[in-house]
């Protein structure tokens, strides 16, 4: 699995720093809120578990699954709920967890999925953010790190399904996705 990747853009040890400094923000942004915090599976699941144990208030979280990527680098364009919330939004303040923001495509659909639902208020972290990549315009309101422009693997993100247990952010080697 080592082999297949180019460049360690970020360890461990910054993402979890990152991570503690983000849970602060949204701490202090947050008190006496009560947000739904918005876990979109599957990329987000390993930044959504360390991010809810830095932060200090209290919470309700949910698991939202959407898919548009596939076995590809290059997203379908097509976001497709696999599995909806169980918690009602209406009149919540919502935060969004995502692992990365690239074309943008995926986070614009949820907004507007969450807005007809009557959310009270919709806020976006990410732990990465991918500027280049955009299609839609769309800004995080919390970020972690700008990337390159680069197809990236790992700390959750996958290519095919794999690599999402690397516990670093990294590019993979093209020769990977070209053959
Ligand atoms: O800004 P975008 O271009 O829409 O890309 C970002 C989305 O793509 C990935 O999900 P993917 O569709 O690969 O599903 P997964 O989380 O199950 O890997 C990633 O986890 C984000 O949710
Ligand atoms: N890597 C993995 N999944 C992704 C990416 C990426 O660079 N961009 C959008 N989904
Ligand atoms: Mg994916």
């Amino acid at each position: 699995m080592l082999n297949d990747i180019q460049e360690v853009l970020y360890d461990s040890d910054q993402i979890q720093q990152k991570v503690k400094e983000l849970g602060e923000t949204i701490s202090r942004e947050f008190e006496g809120r009560n947000p739904l915090v918005i876990c979109v599976l599957k990329g987000a699941f390993i930044f959504m578990s360390d991010l809810v144990k830095t932060i200090t208030i209290p919470l309700e979280i949910d698991f939202m699954a959407v898919s548009s990527y596939g076995q590809s680098t290059k997203t379908s364009g097509v976001v497709k709920i696999i599995k909806d919330l169980d918690t009602p939004v209406q009149g919540r303040d919502i935060l969004i967890v995502e692992d990365i923001i690239d074309s943008g495509l995926t986070l614009s659909y949820l907004i507007d999925v969450l807005e007809r639902r009557n959310a009270k208020s919709v806020t976006l972290v990410t732990l990465f953010d991918k500027p280049a990549g955009r299609k839609v315009e769309l800004e995080a309101d919390y970020k972690g790190f700008v990337l390159p422009d680069a197809f990236v693997v790992g700390f959750g993100l996958d290519f095919a399904e794999k690599y999402r247990n690397l516990p670093f952010i990294g590019i993979l080697k093209p020769e990977v996705y070209e053959k």
